[in-house]
């Protein structure tokens, strides 16, 4: 592993690289200690190791319980030390007045705390894992009140108490996603003892599901990556311009200074209050544009994405109201409704405003971009095919081109996590477009 743990100085440790590493770079494989599927996943994945329910694999329910779900006997016996704690008593307890009054949320955190409890008393406690997740941080707020768990069948006393764990659950919680859409929560202890936060991170955590390894986060290194240089991840999604600083605060217990967020916090003192009317959105999308892509002209509509990072502290105070995350939920908005079935030049140039804000908010290589990427070469084949003609007002004259060019870069961005999650997904879309792209349709 290139990864070393070296103090810092208001997070106890940081993970920094031993070595120098390139792009792509898998730096630490790590096993899950316990998840919990999202209640819409329920009964459609593998309790286990989380495999989708697909025409060849028909899962098998607990007929102990009748809540859990498994691809076969082999996952079912992989679970079931942990499982046999609580299956008796499961039905009772989802169907208790005492869980049935929690929020969505909180049933989650109940039933992830249930399966880490189960953890406990089902593994021998000179267990490394344990060991790790009952040395991490705990969240920033102690008189947390635990919610109730599922009564285990144990005489086994655990050493930590279930408000010590639950203490310990939110800030080292990991949203486990399938092509970056979230299906469970999970806890990885020894990723949560190695990687801080950063709105700017070098690095990515993927997951694969197979029964051999059941649910792994891999950490991807973004982009190169110097030997002494330290490697943090986003523990929130960086376009939450607005409100990402509260989470770390009331979650994480923290208050994030990377370069994007103190750049944010100088322009937040001065920005105006975001645009509203469609004309300013419209003027302000153009302005940002010209910005984040110089070279781009209507002849040669190749888009360069910057190799280093446009900075936000760099940005003109012209385009600071451009970074209130209403203006980019404005723009996504009017670029999925218009990206299916037109109007195609709204979609298109909505959806280049969307790349010049993704490109400012997120690191080189995020794979947001990638699949952001993806949806404007999508559209602009959908352009191609059922209007081949966009109108004046568009200054996209060769939308073939432009499918062309944004599918190469969504490729160049996307190798670099590489696969993850379930089959199929953008990787699967790529090469379905790249066939389109490269036939005689054109
Ligand atoms: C998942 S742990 C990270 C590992 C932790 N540094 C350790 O030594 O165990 C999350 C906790 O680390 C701290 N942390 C993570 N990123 C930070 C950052 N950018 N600045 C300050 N503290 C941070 C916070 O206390 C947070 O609740």
């Amino acid at each position: 592993m290139p990864v070393v743990l070296q103090a810092h100085p208001t997070a106890r440790d940081t993970a920094v690289s031993e070595t120098r590493v390139s792009a792509g770079t898998v730096l630490v494989a790590v096993p899950c200690l316990a998840q919990v599927l999202l209640g819409a996943e329920k009964g459609r994945r593998c309790d286990c190791c989380l495999t989708p329910e697909e025409a060849d694999l028909r899962l098998r329910r607990c007929s102990g319980c009748g809540s859990y779900w498994y691809c076969d006997a082999q996952c079912q016996r992989a679970h079931w030390p942990a499982h046999k704690k609580y299956c008796s008593n499961f039905a009772r307890y989802t169907s208790s007045p005492a869980f049935a009054q929690l929020q969505t949320h909180q049933k989650l955190d109940a039933v992830l705390l249930t399966h880490l409890l189960a953890e406990f008393a089902a593994t021998d406690t000179s267990s490394e894992e344990l060991a790790t997740f009952a040395s991490l941080l705990p969240g920033p707020v102690s008189g947390l009140s635990c919610p109730p768990t599922c009564p285990l069948t144990t005489s086994r006393k655990s050493s930590h108490s279930a408000s010590e764990l639950y203490r310990r659950c939110g800030n080292n919680n990991f949203a486990i996603h399938s092509h970056f859409t979230t299906i469970a929560h999970g806890i990885f202890p020894l990723a949560s003892r190695l990687f801080n936060h950063s709105c700017l991170p070098n690095a990515f955590p993927k997951y694969t599901f197979d029964r051999q390894h059941r649910v792994q986060m891999s950490i991807v290194a973004m982009r190169d990556i110097e030997a002494g240089e330290e490697i943090c991840i986003s523990y929130v999604d960086p376009a939450l311009l607005d409100t990402r600083q509260q989470i770390f605060q009331f979650t994480y217990g923290f208050t994030c200074t990377c370069p994007s967020c103190t750049a944010l916090s100088i322009i937040r003192r001065t920005a105006s209050p975001p645009p509203i009317s469609e004309a300013d959105i419209t003027s302000l999308s153009t302005r940002l544009v010209n910005h984040v892509f110089p070279r781009l002209s209507s002849s040669d509509l190749s888009i360069a994405l910057p190799s280093t990072l446009p900075s936000l502290a760099t940005l003109p105070p012209s385009l600071h109201v451009a970074l209130h995350e209403s203006f980019l939920t404005h723009l996504t908005d009017r670029f999925s409704s218009a990206s299916h079935e037109g109007p195609f030049d709204v979609a298109l140039e909505s959806g280049l405003a969307v790349l010049a804000l993704y490109v400012l908010i997120y690191p080189p290589n995020y794979p947001q971009i990638g699949l952001h990427l993806l949806e404007l070469s999508k559209t602009a084949w959908n352009a191609h095919v059922t209007s081949p003609d966009l109108g004046p007002s568009t200054f996209i004259t060769d939308p073939v081109h432009y499918a062309r060019v944004c599918l190469d870069l969504a490729q160049q961005v996307l190798r670099i996590v590489g696969p993850e999650g379930d089959p199929g997904g953008p990787a699967k879309e790529l090469e379905v477009l790249a066939g389109l792209l490269s036939g005689g349709d054109t």
